[in-house]
Protein backbone atom coordinates (compact mmCIF):
# COMPACT_ATOMS: atom_id res chain seq x y z
CA UNK A 1 0.00 0.00 0.00
CA UNK A 2 1.33 3.46 -0.79
CA UNK A 3 0.55 6.80 0.76
CA UNK A 4 -0.04 9.49 -2.05
CA UNK A 5 2.30 12.64 -2.19
CA UNK A 6 0.22 15.68 -3.10
CA UNK A 7 1.76 19.17 -4.15
CA UNK A 8 -0.15 21.75 -2.10
CA UNK A 9 1.41 24.79 -4.00
CA UNK A 10 -1.32 26.19 -5.15
CA UNK A 11 -2.80 26.87 -1.56
CA UNK A 12 0.92 27.19 -0.21
CA UNK A 13 0.67 29.24 2.93
CA UNK A 14 2.95 31.68 1.05
CA UNK A 15 -0.09 32.26 -1.35
CA UNK A 16 -3.09 34.93 -0.66
CA UNK A 17 -6.23 35.36 -1.76
CA UNK A 18 -6.56 32.60 -3.65
CA UNK A 19 -9.92 31.67 -5.61
CA UNK A 20 -11.57 27.95 -5.09
CA UNK A 21 -11.34 27.38 -8.79
CA UNK A 22 -7.81 27.44 -8.25
CA UNK A 23 -8.04 24.35 -6.07
CA UNK A 24 -9.95 21.89 -8.27
CA UNK A 25 -6.93 19.45 -8.95
CA UNK A 26 -6.24 19.62 -5.20
CA UNK A 27 -9.58 19.10 -4.14
CA UNK A 28 -10.10 15.89 -6.07
CA UNK A 29 -6.47 14.42 -5.18
CA UNK A 30 -6.91 14.70 -1.52
CA UNK A 31 -10.60 13.27 -1.39
CA UNK A 32 -9.04 10.25 -3.34
CA UNK A 33 -6.48 10.32 -0.42
CA UNK A 34 -8.69 10.46 2.36
CA UNK A 35 -11.45 8.08 1.19
CA UNK A 36 -8.21 5.47 0.11
CA UNK A 37 -6.04 5.69 2.02
CA UNK A 38 -6.48 8.04 4.97
CA UNK A 39 -2.94 9.19 4.99
CA UNK A 40 -1.03 11.58 2.07
CA UNK A 41 2.02 13.59 2.21
CA UNK A 42 1.70 17.20 1.41
CA UNK A 43 4.98 19.10 -0.23
CA UNK A 44 4.88 22.53 -0.63
CA UNK A 45 2.52 23.49 2.19
CA UNK A 46 4.48 27.24 3.42
CA UNK A 47 6.19 26.61 6.37
CA UNK A 48 9.75 26.68 5.99
CA UNK A 49 11.73 23.66 7.19
CA UNK A 50 14.24 26.10 8.96
CA UNK A 51 11.51 26.40 11.94
CA UNK A 52 10.44 22.81 11.57
CA UNK A 53 14.02 22.37 12.81
CA UNK A 54 14.08 24.51 15.39
CA UNK A 55 10.66 23.22 17.46
CA UNK A 56 12.57 19.69 16.68
CA UNK A 57 16.16 21.05 18.40
CA UNK A 58 14.29 22.98 21.29
CA UNK A 59 11.99 19.93 22.01
CA UNK A 60 14.85 17.75 22.07
CA UNK A 61 17.04 19.95 24.45
CA UNK A 62 13.75 20.23 27.05
CA UNK A 63 13.39 16.31 26.71
CA UNK A 64 17.01 15.32 27.59
CA UNK A 65 16.94 16.96 30.57
CA UNK A 66 16.87 15.01 33.77
CA UNK A 67 13.20 13.94 34.52
CA UNK A 68 13.28 16.64 38.12
CA UNK A 69 13.57 19.32 35.54
CA UNK A 70 10.89 18.58 33.25
CA UNK A 71 8.29 17.59 36.53
CA UNK A 72 7.12 21.23 36.97
CA UNK A 73 5.51 21.23 33.53
CA UNK A 74 4.17 17.80 33.65
CA UNK A 75 0.74 17.67 32.46
CA UNK A 76 -1.94 18.03 35.14
CA UNK A 77 0.14 21.01 36.40
CA UNK A 78 -1.60 23.53 34.39
CA UNK A 79 -4.78 25.08 35.66
CA UNK A 80 -7.79 25.14 33.15
CA UNK A 81 -5.73 23.24 30.74
CA UNK A 82 -5.78 19.84 31.46
CA UNK A 83 -3.96 18.31 28.59
CA UNK A 84 -1.22 20.67 28.28
CA UNK A 85 2.46 20.12 29.11
CA UNK A 86 4.99 17.14 29.75
CA UNK A 87 4.23 13.63 29.47
CA UNK A 88 6.81 11.28 31.26
CA UNK A 89 7.82 7.81 29.97
CA UNK A 90 4.95 4.70 30.20
CA UNK A 91 2.52 7.16 31.08
CA UNK A 92 0.31 6.97 28.13
CA UNK A 93 -0.79 3.82 26.24
CA UNK A 94 -2.31 4.95 23.04
CA UNK A 95 -3.30 1.00 22.47
CA UNK A 96 -4.66 0.65 26.16
CA UNK A 97 -4.40 -3.20 26.23
CA UNK A 98 -0.64 -2.93 26.12
CA UNK A 99 1.89 -1.78 28.61
CA UNK A 100 2.68 2.01 29.03
CA UNK A 101 4.44 3.54 25.63
CA UNK A 102 7.97 3.81 25.45
CA UNK A 103 7.79 7.48 24.40
CA UNK A 104 8.09 11.14 25.97
CA UNK A 105 5.92 14.24 24.71
CA UNK A 106 5.28 17.81 25.47
CA UNK A 107 1.67 19.05 24.71
CA UNK A 108 0.42 22.48 24.08
CA UNK A 109 -2.77 22.87 24.44
CA UNK A 110 -3.01 26.66 25.24
CA UNK A 111 -1.43 29.45 23.70
CA UNK A 112 -2.14 31.48 27.23
CA UNK A 113 0.65 34.28 27.82
CA UNK A 114 0.15 33.28 31.38
CA UNK A 115 1.03 29.76 31.01
CA UNK A 116 5.18 28.52 32.24
CA UNK A 117 7.12 27.35 29.52
CA UNK A 118 10.51 25.55 30.01
CA UNK A 119 12.40 28.73 27.87
CA UNK A 120 11.68 31.75 26.55
CA UNK A 121 13.03 30.36 22.82
CA UNK A 122 10.79 26.66 23.78
CA UNK A 123 8.14 29.30 24.16
CA UNK A 124 8.24 31.08 20.51
CA UNK A 125 9.38 29.01 18.68
CA UNK A 126 6.36 26.40 19.44
CA UNK A 127 4.17 29.46 19.61
CA UNK A 128 5.14 30.30 16.10
CA UNK A 129 5.12 27.04 14.58
CA UNK A 130 1.40 26.75 16.22
CA UNK A 131 0.07 29.30 14.32
CA UNK A 132 1.36 28.52 11.20
CA UNK A 133 -0.18 24.83 11.26
CA UNK A 134 -3.61 26.06 12.12
CA UNK A 135 -3.12 28.52 9.44
CA UNK A 136 -2.48 25.53 7.14
CA UNK A 137 -4.96 23.27 9.12
CA UNK A 138 -7.77 26.13 8.15
CA UNK A 139 -6.44 25.92 4.64
CA UNK A 140 -6.96 22.20 4.52
CA UNK A 141 -10.06 22.37 6.10
CA UNK A 142 -11.64 23.87 3.00
CA UNK A 143 -10.19 21.64 1.09
CA UNK A 144 -11.84 19.55 2.99
CA UNK A 145 -15.25 20.97 2.64
CA UNK A 146 -14.98 21.73 -1.00
CA UNK A 147 -13.84 17.99 -1.69
CA UNK A 148 -16.84 17.11 0.07
CA UNK A 149 -19.56 20.28 -1.69
CA UNK A 150 -19.89 21.58 1.53
CA UNK A 151 -19.97 25.57 2.12
CA UNK A 152 -16.53 25.92 3.98
CA UNK A 153 -18.31 27.71 6.53
CA UNK A 154 -20.00 24.35 7.81
CA UNK A 155 -17.38 23.12 8.85
CA UNK A 156 -14.93 25.73 9.38
CA UNK A 157 -17.65 27.27 11.84
CA UNK A 158 -16.70 24.01 14.10
CA UNK A 159 -13.42 25.21 14.29
CA UNK A 160 -13.54 28.82 16.09
CA UNK A 161 -11.50 28.75 18.78
CA UNK A 162 -7.84 26.60 18.19
CA UNK A 163 -5.51 27.58 20.85
CA UNK A 164 -7.92 27.94 23.32
CA UNK A 165 -7.82 25.34 25.65
CA UNK A 166 -10.79 25.54 27.41
CA UNK A 167 -12.72 25.61 24.48
CA UNK A 168 -10.63 23.51 21.70
CA UNK A 169 -8.71 20.45 22.01
CA UNK A 170 -6.14 21.01 19.32
CA UNK A 171 -2.96 20.08 20.51
CA UNK A 172 0.93 20.61 18.98
CA UNK A 173 2.35 17.49 20.31
CA UNK A 174 6.51 17.44 20.38
CA UNK A 175 7.53 13.65 20.60
CA UNK A 176 10.88 11.82 21.78
CA UNK A 177 11.28 8.08 21.82
CA UNK A 178 14.78 7.78 23.40
CA UNK A 179 17.16 5.11 22.10
CA UNK A 180 16.49 2.51 23.90
CA UNK A 181 19.95 0.17 24.80
CA UNK A 182 19.26 0.84 28.76
CA UNK A 183 15.31 0.53 28.68
CA UNK A 184 14.22 -3.74 29.45
CA UNK A 185 10.91 -3.56 27.39
CA UNK A 186 7.99 -5.16 28.86
CA UNK A 187 5.94 -7.91 26.96
CA UNK A 188 4.41 -5.97 23.98
CA UNK A 189 5.29 -2.86 24.92
CA UNK A 190 6.16 -0.71 21.82
CA UNK A 191 6.99 2.96 21.06
CA UNK A 192 3.41 3.79 20.52
CA UNK A 193 0.29 1.55 20.73
CA UNK A 194 -1.84 1.19 17.92
CA UNK A 195 -4.66 4.11 17.57
CA UNK A 196 -6.42 6.08 15.90
CA UNK A 197 -6.34 10.59 16.06
CA UNK A 198 -9.46 11.56 17.88
CA UNK A 199 -9.56 14.82 16.49
CA UNK A 200 -10.05 15.90 12.96
CA UNK A 201 -7.22 15.41 11.52
CA UNK A 202 -3.57 15.26 12.39
CA UNK A 203 -1.12 17.47 10.68
CA UNK A 204 2.25 14.97 11.40
CA UNK A 205 6.43 16.19 10.87
CA UNK A 206 8.64 13.55 11.22
CA UNK A 207 12.53 13.04 11.64
CA UNK A 208 13.23 9.78 11.07
CA UNK A 209 11.03 7.00 9.88
CA UNK A 210 9.71 4.70 12.32
CA UNK A 211 5.81 5.31 11.77
CA UNK A 212 3.37 2.34 10.50
CA UNK A 213 0.18 2.39 9.06
CA UNK A 214 -2.51 -0.27 8.46
CA UNK A 215 -3.33 -0.67 5.04
CA UNK A 216 -6.92 -2.46 3.62
CA UNK A 217 -5.65 -5.49 4.30
CA UNK A 218 -5.05 -5.23 7.80
CA UNK A 219 -1.29 -5.70 7.75
CA UNK A 220 0.87 -2.80 9.38
CA UNK A 221 3.16 -1.39 6.30
CA UNK A 222 6.11 1.27 7.15
CA UNK A 223 5.29 5.18 5.76
CA UNK A 224 8.67 6.59 4.69
CA UNK A 225 9.74 9.91 5.75
CA UNK A 226 10.07 12.58 2.93
CA UNK A 227 11.84 15.25 4.40
CA UNK A 228 10.49 18.17 3.61
CA UNK A 229 7.03 16.51 3.25
CA UNK A 230 4.69 16.52 6.14
CA UNK A 231 2.25 13.56 6.92
CA UNK A 232 -2.05 14.64 6.84
CA UNK A 233 -3.97 11.65 8.25
CA UNK A 234 -8.01 12.15 8.89
CA UNK A 235 -8.92 11.50 12.51
CA UNK A 236 -12.28 10.27 14.05
CA UNK A 237 -14.30 12.92 14.00
CA UNK A 238 -13.64 13.54 10.29
CA UNK A 239 -14.41 9.98 9.72
CA UNK A 240 -17.85 10.54 11.87
CA UNK A 241 -18.68 13.66 10.23
CA UNK A 242 -18.13 12.17 6.58
CA UNK A 243 -20.30 8.45 7.85
CA UNK A 244 -16.62 6.64 6.86
CA UNK A 245 -16.56 8.09 3.48
CA UNK A 246 -12.72 9.29 5.03
CA UNK A 247 -11.08 7.02 6.96
CA UNK A 248 -9.52 7.28 10.32
CA UNK A 249 -6.53 4.29 10.34
CA UNK A 250 -4.72 2.71 12.78
CA UNK A 251 -0.96 3.57 13.29
CA UNK A 252 1.99 2.70 15.70
CA UNK A 253 5.70 3.23 16.16
CA UNK A 254 7.33 -0.61 17.28
CA UNK A 255 10.67 -1.03 18.43
CA UNK A 256 13.66 -0.93 16.97
CA UNK A 257 15.56 -4.14 16.91
CA UNK A 258 17.39 -5.20 19.81
CA UNK A 259 21.18 -3.09 19.17
CA UNK A 260 20.19 -0.13 17.45
CA UNK A 261 19.85 2.24 19.85
CA UNK A 262 18.05 5.28 17.11
CA UNK A 263 15.94 7.83 18.70
CA UNK A 264 12.90 8.86 17.16
CA UNK A 265 11.22 12.48 17.45
CA UNK A 266 8.12 13.80 15.74
CA UNK A 267 5.77 16.97 15.87
CA UNK A 268 2.16 16.07 15.74
CA UNK A 269 -0.37 18.96 15.51
CA UNK A 270 -3.69 17.59 16.49
CA UNK A 271 -6.46 19.66 14.90
CA UNK A 272 -9.83 19.52 17.18
CA UNK A 273 -13.45 20.89 16.53
CA UNK A 274 -14.41 23.04 19.26
CA UNK A 275 -15.55 20.90 22.35
CA UNK A 276 -19.00 22.29 22.26
CA UNK A 277 -19.01 21.38 18.12
CA UNK A 278 -21.82 18.42 17.84
CA UNK A 279 -20.22 15.72 15.13
CA UNK A 280 -23.47 14.44 13.26
CA UNK A 281 -23.16 12.85 10.10
CA UNK A 282 -23.27 15.38 7.09
CA UNK A 283 -25.22 13.05 4.86
CA UNK A 284 -28.05 12.61 7.59
CA UNK A 285 -27.25 8.70 7.72
CA UNK A 286 -27.21 8.76 11.33
CA UNK A 287 -24.37 6.15 10.28
CA UNK A 288 -22.87 7.69 14.11
CA UNK A 289 -24.86 9.24 17.07
CA UNK A 290 -24.51 13.12 17.54
CA UNK A 291 -21.26 13.86 20.02
CA UNK A 292 -19.26 16.63 21.27
CA UNK A 293 -16.03 16.86 19.73
CA UNK A 294 -15.48 17.37 24.07
CA UNK A 295 -17.13 14.24 24.77
CA UNK A 296 -15.08 12.03 22.03
CA UNK A 297 -11.54 13.19 23.20
CA UNK A 298 -12.19 12.83 27.13
CA UNK A 299 -13.34 9.26 26.69
CA UNK A 300 -10.36 8.21 24.71
CA UNK A 301 -7.72 10.45 26.39
CA UNK A 302 -9.29 8.40 29.72
CA UNK A 303 -8.58 4.98 27.83
CA UNK A 304 -5.15 5.75 27.18
CA UNK A 305 -4.65 7.39 30.50
CA UNK A 306 -5.94 4.10 32.36
CA UNK A 307 -9.12 5.69 34.09
CA UNK A 308 -12.15 5.24 33.65
O1 LIG B 1 5.10 10.31 14.96
C1 LIG B 1 4.84 9.43 15.70
O2 LIG B 1 5.77 8.93 16.28
C2 LIG B 1 3.43 8.94 15.89
C3 LIG B 1 2.68 9.71 16.90
C4 LIG B 1 1.22 9.47 16.86
O3 LIG B 1 0.69 8.79 16.02
C5 LIG B 1 0.37 10.13 17.87
O4 LIG B 1 0.92 10.66 18.86
O5 LIG B 1 -0.85 10.15 17.68
FE1 LIG C 1 -1.47 9.17 16.00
Amino acid sequence: MNIPVVDFSSYSLEKENVPDEQLHALVTELRAAFTEVGFVFLQNYGIEQELVDRAMETSKQFFLQPDEEKQPFSRGNFENCFNHGWVSMETESLNPSRPGDLKEAFNISSLDPEIKWPSKDFQEVHTSFFQLCKELSLRVLKVVALSLNLQPDVILSAHKFIGTSNKNGTTLRALYYPPLNSENPKEGQIRCGEHTDYGTFTLLFQGSEGLQVCGRSGEFFPAPNIPGAILLNIADLLQHWTSDQYISVCHRVLLPPVGDSCTRQSLAFFLHPDDEAVITCLDGSNKYPPITAEAHALKKLRDSYGKS
